[in-house]
């Protein structure tokens, strides 16, 4: 039979759904799929074999290499769970959007790869953006209430775009810094190595209060180590000169005093995080550095929180559990939650990632608006150029054999 290939597009899956699972377990209705054995291609298996991996020091999916898979890059880590799946001998692959977190060149690899495997497989590719589909795929299904209720053929599927509207301007926090020591980051000749291979080569880097940078660079460029340095405990800082709010790291301050200037925002977040908490709760555990809340907030804080929801048009949604929520407001609610005591710097590490092409648009358009109306400095880090993002400067990370290069555009 002429293979066919189904695509399902990300935000219409319920935050919780079964339906990957039914399909896997073969309760569905697709008739290529009938008695076959599937496999899931997904971040969240990727997670359960590293975890098993250092669990249990096996090495299930790096074996003919020594090193460990959580340092691998992005890109290093789907092509050995592509190898660790297909070992598996699958009539049929889903396909968890399988591109996230993967720069241009790692994704063109993993196409290629797909697409030759695509005829001997049939494939299921969870997509959350146009671009991203795969060529092969012949249908899109429609999803309603966790169910397959049509198969479209692709040509007929219409990839449409709302707009979304704000509801006023980002709200002021009684707690908003007044004097903000200067310039807010500074790196000078910074190198980092790493086991004898070179990952930074003397960075030289100067951000100062109110500017809006991008951070960008391919899979394994070295964004992360960067960030680890200013927001974390990365011991690469100290002996070298990264200065962070006027004080050199590792001089005085702490890891927490640094933390307190600082809103951070990472997909990961909730995964950390297992109780429920209400959407309003999330936003005002912003407060507190806390991913959840644990205190009584003041009136102003709640105030302060109530003018987030409705800029945001989330009132509808305050009171449920941020898991039940869809990934776009999601992302809403935890940039907000980041943002809302107006911190001298706001660091979104990859706020784009899984996201269809409307909850792209609807974060970047947060992001520009936050940037523009706020004192804060805003650090976007991302492994693509995003097309509607507005940075004042660009710092891009270009890998050598020494260790990325860094460099400076103004946009
Ligand atoms: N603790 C570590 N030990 C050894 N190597 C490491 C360690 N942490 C990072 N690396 C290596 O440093 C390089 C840069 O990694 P980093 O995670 O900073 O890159 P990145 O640009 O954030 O990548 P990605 O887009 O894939 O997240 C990679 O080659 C990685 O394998």
């Amino acid at each position: 039979m002429e293979n066919i290939h189904f695509a399902i597009n990300n935000s219409a899956l319920l935050p919780k759904s079964k339906l990957l699972n039914n399909i896997l377990n073969g309760k569905h209705s697709l008739e290529p799929l009938k008695n076959k054995k599937g496999f899931l291609f997904s971040y969240s298996v990727l997670e359960k074999l590293m975890d098993n991996e250092a669990k249990h020091h096996t090495k299930t999916l790096t074996n003919k290499e020594n090193r460990n898979i959580r340092s691998l890059s992005s890109g290093e880590q789907k092509k050995a769970l592509l190898n660790y799946v297909m070992l598996q001998n699958p009539d049929f692959l889903i396909l968890d959007s399988p591109f996230d977190s993967l720069d241009a060149t790692s994704v063109i690899a993993l196409k290629k790869r797909l697409v030759q495997l695509s005829s001997k497989i049939n494939i299921i590719q969870i997509f959350n953006r146009e671009e991203e589909v795969l060529p092969i795929i012949t249908h899109v299904l429609e999803i309603e209430n966790d169910k397959i209720i049509k198969e479209i053929l692709i040509e007929n599927y219409n990839f449409k775009i709302e707009n979304f509207v704000f509801n006023g301007e980002i709200p002021k926090s009684s707690t908003a810094y007044k004097t903000i020591e200067s310039p807010l980051i500074s790196f000078k000749n910074v190198n980092v190595i790493y086991d004898e291979n070179q990952i930074l080569n003397n960075i030289n880097w100067t951000i100062h209060q109110n500017e809006f940078w991008q951070l960008i660079g391919p899979n394994g460029s070295g964004k992360s180590t960067i960030l680890s340095m200013i927001y974390g405990n990365n011991v690469k800082a100290y002996r070298q000169d990264v200065y962070l709010f006027g004080k050199k790291k590792g001089t005085g301050e702490s890891v927490w005093d640094i933390k307190r200037k600082i809103g951070y925002f990472s997909p990961n977040i909730l995964e950390l995080f297992h109780r429920k908490q209400t959407v309003k709760q999330m936003v005002i555990s912003g407060f507190y550095d806390s991913v959840g809340l644990y205190k009584v907030p003041s009136t102003l804080q709640n105030a302060t929180a109530e003018n987030w929801i409705k800029l945001l048009n989330l009132e509808i949604d305050k009171d449920i559990a941020i898991q039940n929520i869809s990934i776009p407001k999601q992302r809403l609610v935890l940039i907000a939650r980041a943002m809302i005591k107006n911190p001298p710097l706001l660091i979104l590490d990859e706020p784009l990632i899984n996201l269809d092409e409307k909850g792209t648009a609807i974060v970047v358009a947060l992001i520009n608006k936050i940037a523009k109306e706020s004192n804060t400095t805003v650090l976007f880090v991302s492994h693509r150029i995003v097309k509607d993002i507005q940075p004042d400067f660009t710092y891009e990370l270009t890998p050598t054999k020494n260790g990325s290069l860094g460099n400076v555009k103004k946009d």
